[in-house]
């Protein structure tokens, strides 16, 4: 079943235009990766999804719904969880607080949900040991972790991650994609990966290839050729 559709989509900053004519969809329980150099349009596209940017032209229909003109905290809390580049975790506050911070997502928010779903403890044992540390005193990879259980906790259908692994240790990274691989398997979510980690990459089922705003190319990751692959990935 197609989750998220995205047809013709055009956002711009100002007077540049950025994205043109995106097309795109993702099913219930699917892994997707947009791969593109830098400055493409990745994160562009992410926030166009999640509200923080309004699109000029086109459609975003998620689960039936067209929510092209709807706040972010109504997407939040319709299922679209997003997991930010750079992770902006709250420094001062500590990990169990910006846990809490992702029952924000859910309907009645916070004032209606307490519990911390066991199952981020599980994903990520580290936040269990660390729970009043805080955030800014941990390391890149378990503000990640943190990162990706905040938006869990948000129970959404569909996971944006803005690259996940991005300046960080090569053994965190394996178990950075371990645990997403485990959060579709368990939850069902569908994602929506931005990556540049090739091995990363292929744990996806398809891939989307974004140049100058549009796609440009698309298909099963298993045939992602090695010229994509040099031509898409900076890594
Ligand atoms: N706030 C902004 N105002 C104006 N232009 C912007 C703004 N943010 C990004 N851009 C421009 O939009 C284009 C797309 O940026 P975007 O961040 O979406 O790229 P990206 O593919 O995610 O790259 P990266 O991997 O470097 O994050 C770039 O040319 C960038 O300079």
């Amino acid at each position: 079943m197609t989750m998220l559709q995205i047809k013709g989509l055009n956002t711009y900053y100002g007077e540049s235009h950025i994205l043109r004519d995106v097309d795109m969809n993702i099913n219930q329980g699917e892994m997707v990766c947009l791969i593109g150099r830098n400055g493409v349009g990745k994160t562009t596209l992410l926030k166009s999804l999640i509200g923080l940017l309004t699109p000029r032209r086109g459609e975003i229909i998620f689960n039936g719904d067209l929510v092209n003109r709807k706040q972010p905290h109504q997407r939040a809390r319709s299922g679209i969880g997003y997991v930010p580049q750079g992770r902006e975790i709250i420094p001062y506050l500590t990990v169990e607080e910006n846990l809490q911070l992702g029952l924000e997502a859910l309907p009645g928010g916070l004032a209606k949900h307490k519990k911390i779903d066991e199952l981020v403890y599980e994903l990520f044992p580290v936040l269990k040991q660390f729970l009043d540390r805080k955030g800014g005193d941990l390391s890149g990879g378990q503000q990640q972790q943190l990162a990706i259980a905040r938006a869990l906790l948000g129970k959404p259908k569909l996971l944006l991650l803005d690259e996940p692994t991005e300046g960080i240790q090569p053994n965190i990274v394996q178990d950075i994609e371990s645990a997403v691989k485990r959060i579709i398997s368990e939850t069902g979510v569908g994602v929506l990966l931005v990556e540049q980690h090739l091995h990363f990459v292929r744990q996806a089922d398809r891939y989307y290839a974004m140049q100058r705003g549009g796609i440009v190319a698309n298909g099963p990751t298993s045939e992602l050729s090695k010229a994509v692959v040099e031509k898409f990935l900076s890594v």
